[in-house]
């Protein structure tokens, strides 16, 4: 089928075609392929293998080694304390909806949008305008094939679901059910209403050990480790700040509707950061000149309410001060994002920056900007840039009472007077045995309003009550001889704060994926042949090497020659098929190798070969060690192929004709 999405080289894109290569050359495929698979969960095979270590490889290089990142890697089983502290046992969910009559379980916003677009859709068919189709899921497609009839809307109806559709990640559960009803929403596959959506939790739940008493889940993000090595990663940077820790590995979320192929998975790859901030310096970057010029297309959160989704385009700077992005530091990660998807080959006209609408905010965020990624499933969020604010760090030094701060020595030390709480350690420690930290760490967390009511309570009642979540009925007793309340003075030397966090975060997967989709296009011919046109430094494979024929005589020079690229780091795969050079061209143009390095006659004569460049199919010919020095300098970047093509001998081969017959 054929989606409004178009190739690199403005040929509409086939997506069933475009995934059928994919799959041939073995980028990735459903995992239990031969078992049936399972909806969301896919293997990858060796291109894709190499093209995503490829990516983690510019990733580390453009954000940990540039910036100086601490990196940690974190277990993926994750205890259910840290995810009931973190909020996600409580709000970690999608709301899902089910039809009463076969049982269907439809993501709630999804079918909401799903049906309103298939209405638009059939109002623009029945006033004869051309229609833009969203690529799809089959299945899902086949079930919407009933509510896509052409019927006029009324003028405001259109407006209506125009603006709904702008800001549908806006709506909570109930809101969507009310949209269900107001608009008569419909399953296609039924005909029915489905029942009122209802919370899901997207965690997938385990035990850990064999007594089953450790309730657990896997993780589903990286975050929460970093945040529990907050103290020990703020030791080992010599407590120094700012400083930001990153993680690669696998996250893990039970979608309700997985689709779109690896756009929406079961089981991914995620690369995040977590760049801690003092909050009381207005969050100042101080790199954030160097990346003020860069203009980025923004889609913020007071358009989108507006029913718009027009981008404005403008520098980083501009919209720091104008206060569109809130802080230069969240600001300086929107910008390094935008370069990091520029450098691995993401087109630059389909990539927008969408700020989150308060409602669709994750529990963790004050402020968040998605970079999304045109592709033929429309625009897809492909790396999240959340203000997580002081959350994390906070709820879990509340819930464990460690130190989870930073503590700075003061040039001038300061006076302050406050409310403070003593804890009689002889008689809290048997009192509370093994909720003992937990209590004083909730009495030591508590805000001086509620200190001064306290103490006040403390000296009327003797006792006062304090909240403890995770401790008995979640209320504490604390009596007069394990706790003083005082008013006291105090020489500040030390100032104390806990630190915000700005949190890149990147789903691999999906960046792979919209790379394949926006450097893919189709070289016209005999018979017409995919391309993908990856930057040398992405692709799986950078060279070819093609002995024209299986002589032989040809052997030593292949081996030679991939061992001398194999010694300066570049990775080669050698084809002595039987196949025309041509064809075999047009196969690594399939797994987008972008030089191909013919060992022909002449080789033998006189130690020459060719070079060939994947996507002009321009040939030059040189002696090995310039050839090797040429593929080396292509591949680093420091060369184009225009600058080759100035140095070396231009080749005029023949060797580009396909012969049909054969593969
Ligand atoms: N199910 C998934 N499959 C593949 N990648 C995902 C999935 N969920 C999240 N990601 C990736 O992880 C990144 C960070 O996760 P985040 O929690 O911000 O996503 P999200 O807002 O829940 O995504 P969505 O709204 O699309 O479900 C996303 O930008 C995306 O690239």
């Amino acid at each position: 089928m054929t989606s409004s999405a178009t190739t690199l080289k403005g040929q509409p894109l086939d997506k069933g075609v475009l995934e059928s290569m994919l799959r041939r050359r073995m980028f990735f495929a459903p995992s239990f392929d031969i078992y049936g698979g399972v909806a969301g969960l896919y293997d990858y095979g060796p291109p894709g293998c190499a093209l995503q270590a490829n990516i983690i490889d510019i990733w580390r290089k453009h954000f940990v080694l540039e910036e100086d990142m601490l990196e940690v890697d974190c277990t993926v089983m994750t205890p259910h304390d840290v995810l009931k502290t973190s909020g996600h046992v409580d709000k970690f969910a999608d709301w899902m909806c089910k039809d009463p009559k076969n049982g269907d379980i439809l993501r709630a916003d999804h079918f909401v949008e799903d049906v309103l677009e298939a209405r638009l859709k059939g109002d623009k068919e029945a006033r004869g305008q051309k229609v833009e189709d969203k690529e799809e899921d089959p299945k899902r497609k086949k079930k919407k094939a009933k509510g896509t009839e052409a019927v006029k809307l009324e003028d405001a109806v259109v407006k209506e679901y125009e603006e709904i559709l702008a800001q549908i990640d806006n709506y909570n559960g109930e809101q969507l059910g009310e949209l269900i009803k107001k608009y008569d929403l419909r399953n296609p596959a039924t005909g029915v209403q489905p029942e009122p959506p209802v919370a899901f939790n997207l965690m997938f739940q385990t035990a850990i050990g064999p007594s089953g008493n450790l309730a657990g889940y896997l993780r589903p993000e990286t975050a929460q480790g970093q945040f529990l090595n907050f103290a020990k990663l703020l030791e080992y940077n010599a407590g120094n700040m700012p400083f930001a820790s990153a993680s690669i590995g696998k996250s893990y979320r039970n979608e309700i509707a997985p689709r779109g192929g690896l756009l929406r998975v079961r089981e991914f790859l995620m690369a995040e950061i977590e760049h801690f901030v003092d909050p009381a310096g207005h969050k100042k970057h101080e790199r954030f000149h160097e990346v003020a010029d860069i203009e980025l297309a923004l889609l913020d959160r007071n358009v989108q309410l507006s029913g718009q989704t027009t981008v404005t385009k403008m520098t980083i700077g501009e919209a720091v001060k104008q206060k569109i992005v809130d802080n230069e530091t969240l600001g300086y990660f929107l910008a390094r994002i935008h370069l990091f998807l520029q450098k691995i080959g993401i087109d630059q006209s389909k990539i927008r920056f969408r700020q989150h609408m308060s409602n669709e905010m994750a529990h963790y965020a004050c402020d968040c900007w998605d970079a999304e990624l045109l592709t033929s499933s429309g625009w897809v969020e492909c790396v999240g840039c959340a203000d997580r604010s002081a959350y994390d760090l906070t709820v879990h030094a509340k819930r464990t009472g460690a130190p989870l701060v930073v503590r700075e020595t003061l040039e001038t030390p300061e006076i302050v007077e406050k409310w403070e709480p003593e804890i009689n350690s002889k008689k809290f420690g048997p009192t509370f045995r093994k909720d003992a930290k937990t209590v004083e760490a909730a009495i030591l967390a508590l805000p001086q309003e509620e200190l001064a009511k306290l103490a006040e309570e403390l000296k009327t009642n003797g006792k006062i009550v304090v909240d403890v979540p995770g401790v008995g009925d979640g209320k504490v007793e604390v009596s007069k001889d394990l706790l003083a309340i005082e008013w006291k003075k105090h020489t500040i030397n030390i100032r104390e704060y806990t630190p915000n966090v700005i949190e890149p975060s990147f789903g691999i997967g999906r960046i792979l994926y919209s790379l394949l989709e926006h450097n893919y296009w189709v070289r016209e011919g005999d018979e017409a042949r995919g391309v993908i046109s990856f930057p040398p430094a992405v692709a799986p494979v950078k060279v070819l090497i093609v002995p024209i024929s299986s002589k032989a005589e040809f052997a030593p020079h292949v081996r030679r020659l991939s061992q001398k690229l194999r010694s300066v780091g570049i990775s080669s795969r050698v084809d002595d098929s039987s196949a025309s050079i041509g064809r075999r061209y047009a196969r690594n143009d399939e797994l987008g190798t972008p030089f191909g390095l013919t060992i022909d006659f002449q080789t033998l004569q006189d130690g020459t070969f060719t070079l060939r460049e994947r996507d002009s199919t321009r040939q030059v010919r040189a002696e090995e060690e310039k050839i090797v020095d040429a593929i080396k300098a292509l591949v680093e970047g420091s060369k184009t192929w225009q600058d080759v093509e100035s140095e070396l001998p231009i080749f005029e081969g023949q060797e580009l004709e396909i012969r049909p017959a054969e593969n």
